[in-house]
């Protein structure tokens, strides 16, 4: 088993990622969590393949749970539903005592968690996530919330969970789709602050891809160490964290557009994100062509789209992408910070970015 600490004063908490920790979970978060009584939140799909194992493990605990089911995708965090979904956990009688169990992927670990942190104003929650998006970034780290009509995650809360449990044989199940949603946000990590963790997917993304656990349990937990680090040092996203946001200024925007729907998931925004982050940076001057070249490579290679007339449901503009991107979360004074890349491996925020470079990637990338 592979344990990563995240280390934040008062709120620390651990890390476990190995195959069947969902058969595990009671006993698992029995010495972690006080709370005798949990409710367990999850989606159809989830619900279907891991509730009886999780329900199982609990029982075999002695805890006392409830469970709510709620519809898959992203649609499920959107804020106008929050509220009903607010009484439908309020009715099943919470007490302070009460904690949470995300069983899911993103969208239910940014649910759960936000409903943690926002009912009776504040409640202990665990993410037992299951995909692998989940697995190397949502679950880690507190940031939890739900879209608003303006925009990705503009109504949230950053709370901590109090255990993620990463159970790698709950991924045996994920669709290929999801896997690649998954592993742009794993390339993000390489590009990011790790040139040879790049190089690392170049050469063994396909085994990963292909569950093999040795690659893929290191690659999980490496991004997990990753993704610690930076939240330890950074948990609100005054400076560092924002480095994770690599590709979402871009991908919040193409998301935001096409509806929250069906046809692009987040992974896949990010994806192309990505490529315009990079573009970007070239276009600055900061990146060099090889690299460039070497990301779109990669992407394309993996399966993963890169370009914004690839999207389905388009002609997009350039002109409502760039009115999205407005409400991102790090605009100050009427600028955005956009991540950019130095070289494969060293990212950072800049502001001062002429906003005609922006609208040449997104043409350049098909939008009209
Ligand atoms: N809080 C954060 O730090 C953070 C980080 C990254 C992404 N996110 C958010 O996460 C969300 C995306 O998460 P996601 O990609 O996990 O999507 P998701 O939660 O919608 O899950 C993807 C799909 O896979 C299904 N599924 C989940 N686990 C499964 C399994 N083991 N077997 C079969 N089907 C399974 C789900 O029902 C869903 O249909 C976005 O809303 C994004 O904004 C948050
Ligand atoms: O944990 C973070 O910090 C991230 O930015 C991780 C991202 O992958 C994730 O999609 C996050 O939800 C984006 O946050 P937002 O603040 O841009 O909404
Ligand atoms: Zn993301």
């Amino acid at each position: 088993m592979s344990l990563v600490p995240v280390a934040l004063a008062g709120r620390s908490y651990d890390i476990l990622i190995e195959r069947g920790l969902i058969a595990r979970a009671g006993a698992l978060i029995r010495p972690v969590l006080g709370a005798r009584r949990l409710v367990v939140l999850t989606d159809e799909n989830v619900a279907r393949h891991h509730l009886a194992a999780l329900e199982a493990s609990l029982a075999a605990a002695d805890y006392r749970f409830d469970t709510v089911v709620v519809p898959p995708g992203e649609q499920a965090k959107d804020l106008h539903r929050f509220p009903e979904l607010a009484e439908r956990l309020l009715g099943l009688g919470l007490e302070r005592g009460t904690a949470f169990v995300a069983l899911g992927g993103g969208v239910i670990g940014d649910l759960a968690g936000f409903a943690a942190a926002t009912l009776l104003r504040g409640l202990d929650f665990v993410q037992v996530p299951t995909t692998l998006l989940a697995q190397i970034d949502s679950s880690v780290g507190g940031k939890t919330g739900v879209n608003a009509r303006r925009g990705k995650n503009l109504v949230g809360a950053f709370h901590q969970p109090r255990l993620v449990l990463a159970d790698l044989a709950a991924l045996d199940t994920l669709p290929r789709r999801e896997w690649l949603a998954g592993y742009a946000e794993m390339v993000k990590y390489g590009l990011l602050g790790d040139a040879d963790f790049f190089a690392r997917l170049e050469r063994d993304g396909e085994v990963i891809l292909a569950g093999a656990p040795g690659p893929l349990g290191e690659a999980v937990a490496h991004c997990c160490r990753m993704k610690a680090e930076i939240v330890a040092e950074d948990e609100r996203e005054a400076g560092r964290r924002a480095l994770l946001n690599l590709g979402h200024t871009f991908g919040h925007a193409l998301e935001a557009e096409t509806g929250y729907g069906p046809d692009l998931l987040h992974g896949e925004a990010v994806a192309i994100g990505m490529m315009l982050a990079a573009d970007l940076s070239r276009r600055l001057g900061l990146l060099g062509e090889a690299d460039f070249a070497r990301i779109g490579r990669h992407l394309t290679a993996t399966g993963l789209m890169t370009r914004v007339d690839q999207v389905p449901g388009g002609p997009f503009t350039a002109d409502r992408l760039i009115q999205h991107m407005a409400h991102d979360k790090k605009v100050a004074e009427g600028r955005i910070a956009f991540v950019l890349m130095r070289g494969l491996g060293d990212s950072f925020q800049r502001r001062d970015v002429p906003p005609e470079l922006v609208r040449d990637c997104f043409t350049t990338a098909g939008a009209v």
